[in-house]
């Protein structure tokens, strides 16, 4: 995998409600229930719509936890004709499809029941476990609890999903705990066989949060977390990198294979402050490795048939689409 070319996924993000039942000390993205806290009907359809003439293969749908905890929350969601936001989500979903899209959701913790009927209209779905380690960061955070996101990314596993999940570095966690975080990744993988890819993501202090003065790690702890990744994760899974957190050029090097989703319509609406770097930019950051398109969804489990019968003819017509695209940029370089 070291030598293998420089991945990205042309997305589409979705942010369908600000709404939370978490308390995470590093969010800037969670508010209270109020107007305008659930993405309204037209304004998903615009950014599909953006989205599938801009070529992305992907619609990126992640969002708040749980939010019908909230008090009001219901009467936001009801708004947009939905009783609660996975069944907006699934909607979505099926829209993106019908866009050419394919959906990847990133929801928080879910139910058993949920992630088995949203993953028939989803290409792939994650959830960062974050770290395993007990941090006043997730203090009044029922869904950051480690074994709540673990039975979770089981879950995941146990109805073949093709999964995405990862680190967030610098909350509070120690060394060893990163070790021990990465150790229940590969243990899960090694049981259930469906992680396609690691995020490793730094935390980045945001104004106005209880962390806003925390330390941020640097580099160099990035560049030794991913070479323990490399170490202890299987060969096949992915190690993902966020190009507009960290020094994405200097840890090429370190063990990265993937810069993630990358939307050319929306800002990443969890680091706002954070522009992704343009397309092309992403090739001089993959250097000599190149850089190539694919989807949510990994080849190895497109071979697999790991995936809701609906997606059969897209994935099909998609990884047409990005194979003539890769080969058309290859050509271009070598000229
Ligand atoms: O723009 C972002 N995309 C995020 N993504 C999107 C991700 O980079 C791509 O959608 C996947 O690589 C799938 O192609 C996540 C997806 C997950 O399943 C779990 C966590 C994340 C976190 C982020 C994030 O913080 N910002
Ligand atoms: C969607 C993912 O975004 C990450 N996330 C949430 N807040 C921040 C932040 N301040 N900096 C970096 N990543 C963050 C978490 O890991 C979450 O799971
Ligand atoms: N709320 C979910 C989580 O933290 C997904 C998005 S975070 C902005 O897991
Ligand atoms: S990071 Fe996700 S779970 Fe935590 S408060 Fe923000 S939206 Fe909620």
């Amino acid at each position: 995998m070291q030598n293998r070319v420089i991945t990205y996924s042309r997305n589409a993000f979705l942010p369908l409600t600000s709404v939370c039942r978490n308390r995470c000390g590093y969010c800037t993205f969670r508010r209270p229930v109020g107007e305008g806290c659930v993405m309204s009907r037209e304004e998903a359809e615009n950014v599909l719509r953006m989205g599938a003439s801009a070529g992305c293969t992907e619609a990126l749908f992640t969002f708040g936890e749980m939010p019908e905890q909230e008090a009001g929350f219901i009467d936001h969601i009801e708004k947009q004709g939905f009783s609660t936001v996975l069944e907006y989500c699934c909607h979505l979903s099926e829209r993106a499809i019908e866009y050419g899209m394919l959906p990847h959701t990133n929801a928080g913790v879910l139910e058993y029941d949920d992630l088995e009927w949203l993953s028939e209209v989803n290409a792939s779905m994650g959830l960062m476990l974050e770290t395993t380690a007990e941090i006043p960061a997730h203090r009044n955070c029922p869904g950051k609890k480690p074994e709540v996101r673990i039975e979770s990314i089981e879950n995941a596993g146990k109805l073949r999903i093709p999964f995405t999940t990862g680190l967030l570095l610098g909350i509070g966690e120690t060394e060893s705990d990163r070790e021990d975080s990465l150790e229940v990744i590969a243990g899960i993988h090694k049981r259930y066989g469906h992680i396609q890819e690691v995020i490793i993501q730094n935390f980045c202090p945001k104004e106005g949060t209880a962390m806003e003065k925390w330390p941020v790690v640097g580099s160099s702890v990035i560049c030794e977390t991913i070479k323990t990744a490399r170490e202890i994760l299987p060969r096949d899974i992915a190690i993902q990198i966020p190009p507009n957190l960290a020094d994405a050029s200097r840890l090429i090097g370190c063990g990265v294979d993937d810069l993630g989703g990358v939307s050319p319509v929306t800002i990443d609406y969890v680091n706002p402050e954070h522009p992704w770097p343009a397309i092309d930019e992403l090739k001089v950051i993959a250097g000599e490795r190149g850089i190539q398109e694919r989807l949510c969804i990994y080849q190895k489990y497109i071979r697999k048939g790991w995936y809701p019968p609906v997606l059969g003819n897209l994935i099909d017509k998609l990884g047409k689409d990005i194979q003539q695209r890769n080969e058309i940029n290859s050509l271009n370089n070598s000229q």
